[in-house]
């Protein structure tokens, strides 16, 4: 595989092992109506949370904007980074923390023209190692690999392995974001490889005794 041949062989220029704990990172699920500001609020207050990001797909900006003005008030309350899904325009707007764009979402250049150095942009790679150096060069602040497990929060059609964690840590400071099917139960493999981040969805929201009881079950899975 020709990605493979990128690897110059500095298989242990940085150990993985000594990067920073690895932290939350929690994705909105697609209904944030109801009582989800409370259950927000449980969340973030339940251990430590690195960003929240918004992401709802099929609306216009001014519900999304309505949706995220209490979200974002419960972020900043706790200083907790407010992440925008999909849009930069959005994100501008709403004066995010930052912003995640997937290949087909635009580029990180204009993202950061649009949103200064300050912002975070986070940009998705699927499994490819050069979809992350191309983000890199592009000035975004974090890449996503994933999906790393099944999961029916989104069609995913990328699997990759563990490794490219590792292999990411080893040679790159920028945070790596792990994502896709992440739970209490599965994510030890990808905080041991090098994941700066996981990023999860269901586990959290779909938690049976609540979203503040899997924040608890995470915190014991992400020391290294
Ligand atoms: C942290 C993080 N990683 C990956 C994604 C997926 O982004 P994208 O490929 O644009 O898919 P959608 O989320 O927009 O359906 C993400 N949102 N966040
Ligand atoms: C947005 C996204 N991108 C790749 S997998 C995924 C879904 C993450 O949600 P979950 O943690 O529920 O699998
Ligand atoms: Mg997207």
């Amino acid at each position: 595989m020709i990605e493979d041949e990128l690897d110059p062989g500095f298989a242990d220029l940085f150990d993985p092992q000594d990067r920073a704990p690895c932290e939350l990172y929690l994705i909105s699920p697609l209904d944030v109506g109801g009582d989800f500001a409370d259950r927000l609020a449980a969340a973030l207050d339940a251990g430590p949370v690195a960003a929240f990001q918004l992401r709802l797909k099929g609306h216009d900006d001014h519900a999304i904007a309505r949706a995220a003005e209490p979200l974002m008030k419960i972020c900043a309350e706790r200083e907790v980074a407010f992440i925008v899904n999909d849009s930069v325009s959005l994100a501008k707007r709403l004066g995010a923390d930052g912003v995640h764009l997937g290949q087909g979402d635009g580029d990180p250049r204009e993202a950061r023209a649009v949103l200064g150095p300050n912002a975070q942009i986070g940009v998705t790679c699927h499994d490819s190692r050069h979809l992350a150096m191309e983000a890199g060069e592009a000035g975004a602040d974090y890449i996503a690999f994933g999906a790393f497990f099944p999961t029916s929060t989104k069609e995913t059609s990328h699997r990759p392995e563990p490794s490219i964690l590792s292999w990411w840590s080893r040679l790159f400071e920028m945070p790596c974001v792990a994502i896709g099917g992440i739970t209490p139960a599965n994510a030890k493999v990808l905080v041991d490889a090098g994941a700066d981040f996981v990023a999860v969805c269901n586990a959290v929201w779909g938690h049976e005794q609540g979203p503040a009881a899997a924040i608890t079950e995470f915190q014991g899975v992400l020391g290294r």
